[in-house]
């Protein structure tokens, strides 16, 4: 037997994914977040637009298995040593709780994935979140499921795994459920800088709390933005609550996006989410890219790139 007809005899028994078993999981950049409430587990109401930056981890199928429905998790990429491939990660939590929902899981194939782990973590972009959305959506097309059920057990994984399991941009409010459409975008560029520094969320949801701040009104925001400068007149009328703890526990966030807001063609620098990732809006694909070369330079992560158009998604 040739390596070739090896290669279909595996297929036809289904130990090969197909190579379209594979989901990206792009970066999530919160472009404001008002804190506008609290609710009584603790947990805070927000009023955030989110938007995709074209910066992904990437999750794959590597082969299908025995029937039981279980999964095994590799890593590998440049984030991938920041992370353990055990039962707390996130692809392999949104595997198990779409399995306890179906009727007769040891029907299904078992899944050996693999998780190129290019975002950094626990970075403000939604990492594990994207990556929990990208392992529901991979696991229901592996397993046949349709794709409707998954809101709801995206909703249990974590704040962002709704916007994520979306992958367009939202407005998210509630605690992040509660998703409507985004004003339509300008054509416009995003730079990520990530000085390396892991934020843990809930350390800067509770600095925010400590802090005394007030409440914050949901922000007004029209139907489309039809150029970017516009649209960074009116995010400018809007905050990310969570920079200023952020930027009292980590300063070196005060010292990205004033580094960001001095690039040729910036048009606003902000923090995404609890940090320590910031953006950076731009007119052009061009002048966001040489700003990431100009910043790389100091050993900080950056991606930059067009913004994916709606017909992107
Ligand atoms: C900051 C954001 O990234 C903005 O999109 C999200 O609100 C956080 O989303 P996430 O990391 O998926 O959040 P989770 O994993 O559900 O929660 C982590 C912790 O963040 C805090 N948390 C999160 C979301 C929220 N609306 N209020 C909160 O207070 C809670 O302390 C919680 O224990
Ligand atoms: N696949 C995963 N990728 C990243 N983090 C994971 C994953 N699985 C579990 N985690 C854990 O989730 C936590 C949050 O990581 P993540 O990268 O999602 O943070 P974040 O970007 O700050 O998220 P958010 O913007 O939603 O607050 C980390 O403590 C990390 O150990």
């Amino acid at each position: 037997m040739t390596s070739f007809d090896q290669a279909r005899a595996a297929h036809a028994q289904g130990a090969l994914a197909r190579p379209a078993l594979a989901r990206h999981a792009l970066a999530k950049i919160n472009l404001f977040l008002h804190i506008t409430g609290r609710r009584e587990n603790g947990y805070h109401e927000l009023d955030s637009l989110a938007i995709f930056a074209p910066a992904a981890d990437r999750l794959y199928v590597e082969r299908t298995g025995a029937c039981g429905g279980h999964a095994i998790l590799t890593l590998k990429g440049p984030f991938g040593d920041g992370l353990t491939a055990g039962e707390d990660n996130l692809v392999l939590r949104a595997v198990h709780a779409l399995r306890a929902t179906v009727a007769d899981p040891a029907a299904l194939p078992d899944l050996a994935l693999v998780l190129d782990k290019r975002l950094p973590v626990a970075s403000g972009i939604g990492g594990g979140s994207a990556d929990a959305a990208a392992a529901l959506r991979l696991a229901a097309a592996a397993w046949g499921l349709k794709k409707d059920g998954l809101a709801p057990i995206a909703a249990t994984l974590g704040a962002d795994v709704p916007v994520c399991l979306a992958q367009r941009p939202a407005r998210m409010q509630g605690i992040g459920e509660i998703l409507s459409p985004a004003p339509a975008l300008p054509p416009c560029a995003i730079l990520l800088v990530n000085p390396g520094v892991a934020v843990p969320t809930p350390v800067v949801f509770k600095a925010w709390k400590d802090s005394g701040a007030p409440f914050r009104p949901p922000a007004r925001l029209p139907a489309r933005w039809d150029d970017l400068d516009a649209m960074a007149a009116d995010l400018r009328e809007t905050e990310n609550d969570l920079q200023p703890p952020a930027i009292a526990l980590f300063p070196v966030i005060e010292t990205v996006i004033e580094a960001i807001a001095a690039q040729p063609g910036c048009r606003i620098a902000r923090m995404s989410g609890s940090g320590a990732t910031c953006f950076g809006l731009f007119g052009t694909e061009d002048e966001a890219k040489a700003a990431a070369r100009r910043l790389a330079v100091r050993e900080w992560w950056t991606e930059a790139g067009a913004l994916p158009d709606d017909t992107a998604f």
